[in-house]
């Protein structure tokens, strides 16, 4: 569906995507995950047909996104930035999307409307963050279209309305089966409906995999500090932190089976999709505590 060979952006000078090569299949859903300013949003861009690429390679659905009416017809972005005529009521909205979206479903919007108490005869200036994003939800959801494009769809909404997105987003994709893109920084709240994540850091791939090998690829390792530090010699440390006076946590990559019956002193813990992605792309030693040291 999704096939990138060295695509990178700038903005006049200011490079925003470098060198990122990814292949994404049709019909899977796979999280875009990093940290701020990673990248994220100008590569969901860039597949939408938003924007134009600097260089490298993209193709959706065969073709340059940008170019390609074919991209354009059978994909929707949904955001926070996204804008409708303030002088349509949300109903009148809907009719309008249904002119849009050839296997747009009404029913399913109308049944998601009453459920989130999204009034349809209010326009969409009155209606606060969270419900504004709930409204673009249900967009994406009733639009259904071959590739969904959600950029951060959970911004305001309140933890039970995050809880019920991310069933509805399941529950509409095993019935209606397409791409799904979704951009998140909670990725502890999405990592069970993943099947692949796109890790982007520093502009470009870092990693794009499935959630169980991103998990597979780091571990914990708890014990007296000696012990530790011997069992890091032969793996890349991720981050260490003293526990207790003489004992250490630290993280650490893994590329293969890690037998605890070979490490009796030692305790190992399996970390979470976040947790893993977390450590695997801090900035350096020490994190925000170092900027406190000695001030
Ligand atoms: N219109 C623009 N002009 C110049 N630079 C931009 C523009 N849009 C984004 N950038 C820069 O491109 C880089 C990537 O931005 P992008 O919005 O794609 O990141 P992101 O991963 O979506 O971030 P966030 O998680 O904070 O939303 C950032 O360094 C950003 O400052």
């Amino acid at each position: 569906m999704i096939k990138c060979k060295d695509l990178s952006k700038k903005y006049h000078s200011a490079h925003a995507l470098t060198n990122l090569s990814c292949d994404i299949k049709e019909n899977t859903i796979t999280g875009v995950i990093g940290r701020n300013g990673a990248g994220k949003t100008t590569f969901m861009k860039l597949v939408a047909g938003y924007l134009k690429k600097t260089t490298g390679e993209i193709q959706v659905m065969g073709e340059n996104p940008f170019t390609s009416l074919k991209v354009s017809a059978n994909t929707i972005f949904i955001d926070d930035q996204m804008s409708f005529p303030t002088s349509l009521n949300l109903e009148e909205l809907l009719d309008s999307f249904a002119m849009f979206y050839p296997n747009w479903n009404m029913p399913l919007a109308k049944e998601l409307m009453t459920y989130f108490k999204l009034p349809q005869n209010t326009y969409i200036q009155n209606l606060s963050k969270g419900m504004r994003s709930t409204f673009h939800a249900i967009i994406g959801f009733a639009a259904r279209c071959p590739l969904t494009i959600y950029d951060e769809p959970t911004t305001g909404m309140d933890a039970a309305v995050r809880k019920d997105f991310y069933r509805a987003l399941l529950k509409d994709y095993l019935a209606f089966p397409r791409t799904i893109l979704i951009s998140s920084h909670y990725l502890d709240e999405i990592e069970n409906l993943l099947e692949d994540v796109l890790i982007i850091h520093e502009k470009h791939t870092f990693l794009h995999t499935s959630v169980s090998k991103l998990k597979e690829s780091v571990i914990g390792v708890k014990g007296e500090k000696g012990a530790v530090e011997s069992f890091m010699l032969m793996h890349e440390k991720l981050s260490c932190t003293e526990t207790m006076p003489g004992f250490v946590m630290a993280v650490v990559k893994t590329s293969g089976n890690v037998y605890q019956s070979k490490h009796p002193n030692l305790t190992f813990t399996n970390l979470s999709a976040n947790e893993a992605f977390v450590n695997l792309t801090a900035p350096s030693e020490g994190g925000i505590d170092r900027v406190f040291t000695g001030s």
